[in-house]
């Protein structure tokens, strides 16, 4: 036998109870003898409770009545046939008119008693159930309606009724026992004591009902039917990603719903629980969920916590001062006070030193609770052994539940830092001593971000999710977005990394989409946004959107962008850049940045500034890192003058060479940058001060490749006329080396921290000298590479591989930390 129990929202309306007739038809079908248990329609304990508090200062209360009727008979005309209609409309009639006579009675003597309130409430589970067991009636002929004040026994205490269980369990298995072919729909939330007075059983009342007639019945299983998927790993309103999970342990239930999860109140189920009966969350809306167990014997987990709950408003009081400092009672006469002033405390957390004591109240109760303790404290407050008492308002609590993380070391760390690097400030922190529970009190402000942040850091099988915003979309730009969009599936499957391109600018537009752009439509999109681009405001809106895992892209040549890459470091966002400006400028810029990004615990990666794709930076800071120290490094670090000395020969001339390198995307959007040595230069001293050297440009010894007109020409225009004046000047260079039987070569050296970069004719001794294409080649001698140098070599330029780059810096982001 089952116990289906229907909540607020499994009733509330004509299309809830049709889906609930389909729920109970499956059922019947199924043979297994079931009883229902019904809360009142969805908001009518609200109403009603008004309703009596209304009376009580002589206000109106018909109108509600009125409304409470029509709302019933609503669904009555629409669900019960006809023929029977009069029947259960007379009752309502008849429940109604005496839950008028109450009121009337509330105002009359203007007092409303716990005892009277429960009376009151009582009418919308008798309402509710009375009227479903007759719209079940077209389904199932014998189906009874249960008024369970008749056997659920209570002491008195109004409002929070204990059940008496030995009375109960007589009188529910005696009713049971006669009524074994009826479908019975059983009221929740209300019973009765001696003096057969209604009382009702309190928070999570119906839960209750439906778990003290499955223990003394000892049904196979109890079903509570909501409007969600079972218990969600996270707030679903708040975490996207969050799932339902497929069971969960009795005491991992109570945690979780202990803050945030209304879907059950486990407490309640204690009964069920005794006897080993699994409860099973099923959405009445969606009956082909498998529902979420709360049950013993547990399949094995793969994941450390279970969920995470959160509260979304919480206000804490703070109590500190030398004159809590070892007196025993000190705490006890605080919390007994606030219990016996019926002033919930959420969570409490207490200094070692005992010199304060911080705890989380509903903010309703903030103020109240301050008072209290003003008072109770008085004369420790005026003596100055207390501080005055401080509430601190527009907080959150997120709290990692599950019972895997007992005796599980790490697991704070991974809390810490995911929290940590997304820059949430933690304001105080609370582990039961179950280790069930780490809960942490954070800015409500950052409740989302951090819940998701946390979410991705636990539950690694599911994806993480990338926040990404793009400057510059030209040759390198472009060629990323496609990258990407055509290994979005790969990632999904392979690495579990989601990219997620909320925002694009160029120089003329900017689009910002916080469902994520279209990588397949980009351009059009962006071509067609009605926003001019701003990049102070584009970066204020990443910003402001605060996002777990965010990450900047720079892939402009501009000075621009680098201006916001401190403040987005600061906004815990990491930044990726294959533009070389920012840490080629003032050194002290480049040991900011570097020092801003870990600091806030964020990534910043360019690796393409040296070399394009070519792992440079990275091995660079192997080397470094494993304590091996650069002896020298030499290197040809320009893809476009090796393009250009690689294919300058026999009829070629040189202009034609510099403009075929820069039609296949090998050159800085300013091809003087490269010709004229400045891009070479910014590579050897982003390699010099990842290599341990403070350089600045002026300390670099750049030699020349140029003649004097073509290095100053003004325009790119006027440069490629240069180039085409001065073509006796190169045909020259080609000639002389040819004849030496040698190679023209661009080569950088970095030797005891000085830089010089120089052109070189080499013979084909020299190891630089087979070099094809827009081959890059780094040579690094260090103390443990001495006798052979470790050579890296490829393709240093181009758009295909620098998108490759810059796309590996960005999966990159966040790898090593959650
Ligand atoms: N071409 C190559 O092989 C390599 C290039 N790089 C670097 O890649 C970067 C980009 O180069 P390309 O794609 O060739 O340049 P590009 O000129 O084709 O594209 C630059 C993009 O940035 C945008 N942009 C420029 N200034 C901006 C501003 N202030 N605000 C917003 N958007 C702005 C432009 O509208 C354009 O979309 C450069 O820094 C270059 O040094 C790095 C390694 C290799
Ligand atoms: N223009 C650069 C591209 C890489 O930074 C080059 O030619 O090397
Ligand atoms: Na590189």
């Amino acid at each position: 036998m089952k116990i289906l129990k229907f909540g607020g929202t499994s009733v509330g309306s004509v299309e809830a109870l049709k889906a609930l007739k389909a729920v109970i038809k499956t059922n019947l079908d199924q043979k297994e003898q079931i009883i229902i248990v019904v809360s009142a329609m969805g908001g009518v304990t609200n109403q009603l409770l008004k309703m009596a508090e209304n009376a009580v200062e002589r206000l109106d209360f018909s109108t509600s009545l009125l409304e409470l009727e029509k709302r019933h008979f609503a669904v009555i005309k629409e669900l019960v046939p006809l023929q029977q209609q009069n029947q259960v409309l007379t009752k309502l009639k008849l429940y109604f008119q005496e839950l008028e006579d109450i009121l009337q009675g509330i105002s009359s003597l203007q007092e409303l008693s716990a005892k009277t309130k429960d009376a009151v409430l009582s009418f919308g589970e008798k309402s509710s159930a009375f009227m479903i067991s007759r719209i079940l009636k077209t389904i199932h002929e014998k189906t009874e309606f249960l008024d369970a004040s008749l056997v659920i026994k209570t002491d008195s205490s109004y409002g929070n009724a204990k059940v008496d269980f030995e009375q109960t369990n007589f009188l529910v298995k005696d009713y049971f026992e006669h009524h074994k072919e009826e479908l019975v729909v059983v009221t929740g939330f209300i019973s009765s004591d001696n003096q057969q007075k209604i009382t009702t059983l309190g928070r999570g009342g119906s839960d209750y009902t439906a778990a003290i007639l499955g223990a003394a019945l000892d049904a196979s299983q109890i079903e509570i039917w909501t409007d969600v998927n079972g218990m969600m790993t996270a707030d679903p309103r708040r975490v996207k990603k969050a799932f339902s999970m497929e069971e969960l342990s009795y005491t991992e239930a109570m945690e979780l719903s202990f803050f945030g999860a209304k879907v059950i109140y486990p407490p309640t189920m204690i009964p069920a629980f005794l006897k080993k009966i699994p409860i099973v969350i099923k959405n009445t809306f969606e009956p082909d969920f498998e529902g979420t167990y709360i049950k013993h014997d547990l399949k094995p987990t793969q994941t450390i916590i279970r969920g995470i709950s959160s509260v979304d408003h919480i206000s804490i009081i703070n109590i500190e001062g030398s004159g809590m400092v070892g007196k025993a009672g000190f705490s006890g006469r605080l919390f007994s006070l606030l219990s016996r002033e019926q002033v919930n405390v959420i969570l409490i957390t207490q200094s070692s030193s005992e010199h304060s004591i911080t705890f989380a109240v509903n903010p309703d109760d903030a103020l109240k609770a301050k008072a209290l303790i003003e008072l109770e404290f008085e004369l420790e407050l005026q003596a100055g052994k207390l501080e005055p008492v401080k509430i601190e308002t527009n907080l959150s609590i997120l709290a990692i539940v599950g019972e895997n993380m007992k005796k599980t070391p790490g697991i704070s760390g991974k809390l810490f830092n995911a929290l940590g690097r997304n820059g949430v400030n933690v304001v105080a922190i609370a582990q039961g001593s179950s280790e069930y529970n780490i809960s942490v009190i954070i800015y409500q402000q950052d409740l989302s971000k951090a819940l998701n942040a946390v979410h991705d850091a636990f539950f690694a099988e599911l994806q993480k999710t990338l926040n990404v915003f793009v400057v510059g979309v030209g040759n390198i730009g472009t060629e990323l977005l496609n990258q990407i969009n055509g290994h979005q599936e790969f990632l999904a499957k392979n690495n579990l990394i989601n990219i997620k391109i909320l925002g694009l600018i160029n120089t003329k537009k900017m689009l910002i989409d916080t469902d994520g752009i279209d990588l397949a439509h980009w351009k059009a999109a962006l071509d067609s946004s009605s926003a001019k681009a701003n990049l102070e405001e584009f970066v204020a809106q990443m910003k402001a959107l605060n996002l777990p895992n965010c990450v900047f892209i720079d892939n402009t040549a501009s000075p621009y962008p680098s201006k916001f890459y401190k403040e987005a470091f600061e906004a815990n966002i990491s930044v990726v850049t294959c533009n070389k400006i920012a840490n080629s400028g003032a050194y002290s810029q480049f040991a900011d940045l570097k020092n801003t990004a870990q600091k806030h615990g964020v990534d910043f990666y360019y690796e393409t500034n040296v070399g394009a794709g070519l792992p440079i930076i990275k091995t660079l800071s192997d080397l470094i890192v494993s304590g091996d120290k650069i002896a020298k490094i030499e290197a040809i670090l320009s893809g476009t003058i090796s393009f250009i000395f690689n294919n300058f020969k026999g009829e070629h001339n040189f202009h034609d060479v510099v403009k075929q390198a820069q039609e296949k995307g090998y050159t800085e959007p300013d091809p003087r940058d490269d010709l004229g040595g400045i891009d070479f230069m910014r590579k050897m001293l982003i390699l010099a001060r990842n290599a341990g050297f403070e350089v600045e440009a002026s300390d670099v010894n750049l030699g020349a490749i140029l003649p004097q007109n073509c290095a100053e020409a003004p325009n790119v225009d006027a440069f490629y006329q240069e180039l085409k004046n001065s073509n006796a000047y190169f045909e020259k260079m080609k000639k002389d080396a040819a004849q030496a039987g040698k190679v023209l070569r661009y080569i950088g050296k970095l030797e005891n921290g000085k830089v010089e970069i120089s052109l070189q004719s080499v013979g084909a001794d020299h190891p630089f000298y087979a070099l094809s294409g827009s081959d890059n080649i780094i040579a690094f001698t260090t103390d443990r590479y001495n006798e052979t140098q470790m050579v890296v070599k490829g393709p240093g330029a181009g758009a295909a591989v620098t998108a490759a780059g810059v796309f590996a810096d960005l999966v990159k982001v966040g790898a090593s930390k959650s």
